[in-house]
């Protein structure tokens, strides 16, 4: 059989009904066809070829880039293609590039931070592309330590003006993608300084480019920071150094949405909370997590439809070779990664949700939920891009020599996805903002403050300190409520002793340094207890189609009991299972591939499969 029989093969063997579930992924039939509709035009469109981009040299990526958002921002313009529409556009073109910054955290920066006046006076230029802009945060000396950076924006009263400039080496903005070529302006963040008194970080626009020929402006030093990791990958993005020399910007350059400076050069806070400042990375955080599943999925459909091709030992009298996929350990690596795409899609659909919740409430003024929002979008953006990059180097060696072939599709794809556990937060940084939320909440248990959300399990965590798993056979862990019991005990057992190690330190900074690795490990069994618990929201609403939720819950329970499998030390440790309850998770694990494979070979297969035309991926 060729190939291609292999596949029609394993298509004709799906026993659910393919079209709802491709609903159920793109979220809606009106996503669905939006996706489809946009992946058909980019795929027919020449200017979108991405077969030749390994092999391009810098420079010739960096103008086949150019031309692609050129080529974009046209076709947006005469198809009048909705913001989704666009948004879809840029995933099919699937090429980092200037105008991911400029949409998705210039632009949002503005609409977060700026006051009325200013979003009045930047957005249309910015929405019309007349001016082109960059998040310019990370400095050359710090990126995670945000409060610890080094340009100075100090108002200066007789000019009514801020003079921006970048006093060390160490001070020089490094890595803000679109700055080093394009960018004709920078959302810069900057110790604002008045009346020699530092104020701490806060957001200024700053011109750096010409709008007629397109050079630094006086006093600025910009360009690109150079090669980064792999081939094509990445480069397609002009990551660029940026340095100023007293730069003089007008006042109402600065971002005073959340904070002002008068014409008298008075400092005043509004009442919101300083935070705020950091809005832009929050909702580029919930972006970041629904588009892990995305590079999930076409890591794995490219594995599965090689495991499926593949074919290595297990002959008999001269018939056809085993299939790869048939192998149990090929499963084992393979299936719970293709889970974790569903989980991370719904999980990323509800996170969405939180994320507009949130902004309606700040629009009225609540901040209620502001902590929580951070933590989770903080959280799940470490877990899923942790993952998900993991996953593309397990499906890249699921695929054996060949998925080292830049061919693969996945070497490339590897290389643009993992800056993604740096980026928006260094991931190990970011479990620790969840660890630091979650004392808070143990803190304040017997306050008499009742924990809500997605830590509403804490105010159960009496019992959740002593309940024992009831699970006496392998198929009682089939059951969702089992499942979530015993990660809710684990997260609570988990964050309850780091605040009891917390304890024995006299000083809590220097505790919270010491214990930081349990309490990394607390904030992602957190994490992980909040996918769970999507998931298992998601089975419980309606979903048509034959077939179809059933197929779900298999990959549920795939997610779930992988991941207890893995962190089954966690699970023992704390208390919440016994070994030989863990063992009968395994077990059940195993009989769960198998049965999937037993009752019909190719269901999971084939969810995949029919990923592929929406994903468009390179793959064999
Ligand atoms: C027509 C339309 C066309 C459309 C076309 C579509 C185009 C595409 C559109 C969209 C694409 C979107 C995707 C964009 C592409 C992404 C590419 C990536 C590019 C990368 C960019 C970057 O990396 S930007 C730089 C990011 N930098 C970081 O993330 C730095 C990480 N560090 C921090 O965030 C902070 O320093 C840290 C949180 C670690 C510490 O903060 P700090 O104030 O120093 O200290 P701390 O004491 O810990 O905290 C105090 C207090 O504040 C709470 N808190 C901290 N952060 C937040 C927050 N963000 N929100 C709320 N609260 C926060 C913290 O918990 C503490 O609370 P308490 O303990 O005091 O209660
Ligand atoms: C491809 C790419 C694109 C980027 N685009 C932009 C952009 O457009 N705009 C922008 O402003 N920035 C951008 N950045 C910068 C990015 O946001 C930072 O690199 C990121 O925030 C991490 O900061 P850092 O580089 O200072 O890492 P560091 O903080 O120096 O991390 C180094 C190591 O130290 C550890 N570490 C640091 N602090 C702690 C701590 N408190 N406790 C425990 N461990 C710690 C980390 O876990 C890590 O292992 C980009 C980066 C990349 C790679």
């Amino acid at each position: 059989m060729e190939a291609l029989d292999y596949h029609a093969e394993e298509r004709r063997k799906a026993e659910f009904d393919v079209e709802e579930m491709k609903i159920v992924w793109a979220g809606s039939r009106q996503a669905y066809e939006i996706s489809d509709r946009v992946a058909r035009l980019v795929a027919s469109d020449p200017v979108f070829r991405k077969d030749n981009r390994t092999m391009l040299s810098r420079k010739d990526l960096f103008k086949d880039t150019l031309r692609k958002a050129a080529h974009a921002w046209k076709r947006i313009i005469e198809l009048r293609l909705s913001e989704e529409e666009a948004s879809k556009l840029r995933f099919f073109v699937d090429q980092p590039v200037f105008t991911d910054l400029h949409w998705g955290m210039f632009i949002p920066a503005i609409k977060g931070q700026g006051n009325e006046e200013q979003q009045q006076k930047w957005l249309p230029m910015a929405y019309k592309m007349q001016i082109i802009g960059c998040y310019a945060q990370t400095e050359l000396g710090h990126g995670s330590n945000v409060q610890g950076l080094e340009t100075t924006a100090t108002f200066d009263p007789e000019t009514d003006e801020f003079v921006i400039h970048s006093p060390t080496l160490t001070s020089s903005k490094w890595w803000p993608g679109g700055l080093g070529k394009v960018s004709t302006h920078a959302l810069i963040y900057a110790r604002l300084i008045t009346d020699g008194q530092d104020h701490g970080v806060h957001g200024f626009i700053v011109q750096l480019r010409s709008l007629d020929d397109h050079l630094p402006l006086p006093g600025i030093t910009v360009g690109d920071i150079g090669m980064k990791f792999g081939s094509g990958a990445y480069n397609s993005m002009d990551n660029g150094v940026l340095r100023f020399d007293h730069v003089r910007i007008l006042r109402d350059q600065m971002l005073m949405g959340v904070s002002q400076v008068t014409r008298e050069g008075k400092f005043m806070q509004s009442d919101v909370p300083r935070q705020l400042v950091y809005g832009t990375m929050v909702y580029v955080r919930q972006k970041i997590v629904a588009d892990a599943s995305c590079a999930l999925s076409r890591a794995v459909c490219i594995a599965t439809r090689y495991s499926v091709v593949r074919r290595q030992f297990g002959s008999h009298n001269g018939g056809p070779e085993t299939q790869v996929i048939d192998y149990k350990t090929q499963q084992s690596r393979l299936f719970p990664l293709l889970a974790s795409a569903y989980a991370f899609r719904f999980v990323g659909e509800w996170l969405k949700w939180l994320y507009t919740d949130v902004t309606q409430r700040l629009q009225a003024s609540d901040f209620s939920t502001l902590p929580e929002v951070h933590a989770c979008t903080a959280g799940l953006k470490s877990v899923t891009t942790s993952a998900t990059a993991d996953a593309i180097e397990e499906c890249r060696k699921l695929c054996g020599g060949h998925g080292y072939l830049s061919s693969s599709g996945l070497p490339e794809l590897f290389a643009v996805y993992v800056p993604a556990c740096t980026y928006e937060g260094d991931n190990v940084v970011l479990l620790l903002q969840v660890a630091r939320f979650l004392m808070k909440t143990v803190s304040q248990l017997g306050s008499g403050k009742k924990p809500v959300g997605t830590i509403a399990y804490m105010g159960r965590s009496e019992h959740l300190l002593q309940c024992r798993c009831e699970v006496e056979r392998a198929e009682d862990w089939l059951k969702p409520n089992v499942i979530l019991e015993a990660f809710e005990a684990r997260a609570a057992r988990m964050s309850v002793t780091c605040a009891k190690n917390l304890n024995n330190f006299a000083n809590q900074e220097e505790g919270f340094a010491q214990l930081a690795t349990d309490l990394a490990e607390a904030a992602v069994a957190h994490v992980q207890l909040i996918i769970v618990s999507k998931f298992i929201e998601k089975l419980q609403q309606d979903i048509p189609g034959k077939g179809v939720k059933r197929q779900l819950e298999i990959l549920f329970n795939v997610y779930a009991l992988s991941l207890l499998h893995k962190h089954l030390g966690d699970f023992v440790a704390s208390g919440c299972i016994t070994p030989k309850q863990g063992a009968l998770a395994n077990e059940q694990l195993r009989l769960l591939y198998s049965q999937v494979h037993f009752d019909n070979p190719s269901l999971l297969l084939y969810m995949v499969l029919l990923l592929e035309r929406l994903l468009q991926s390179t793959s064999f």
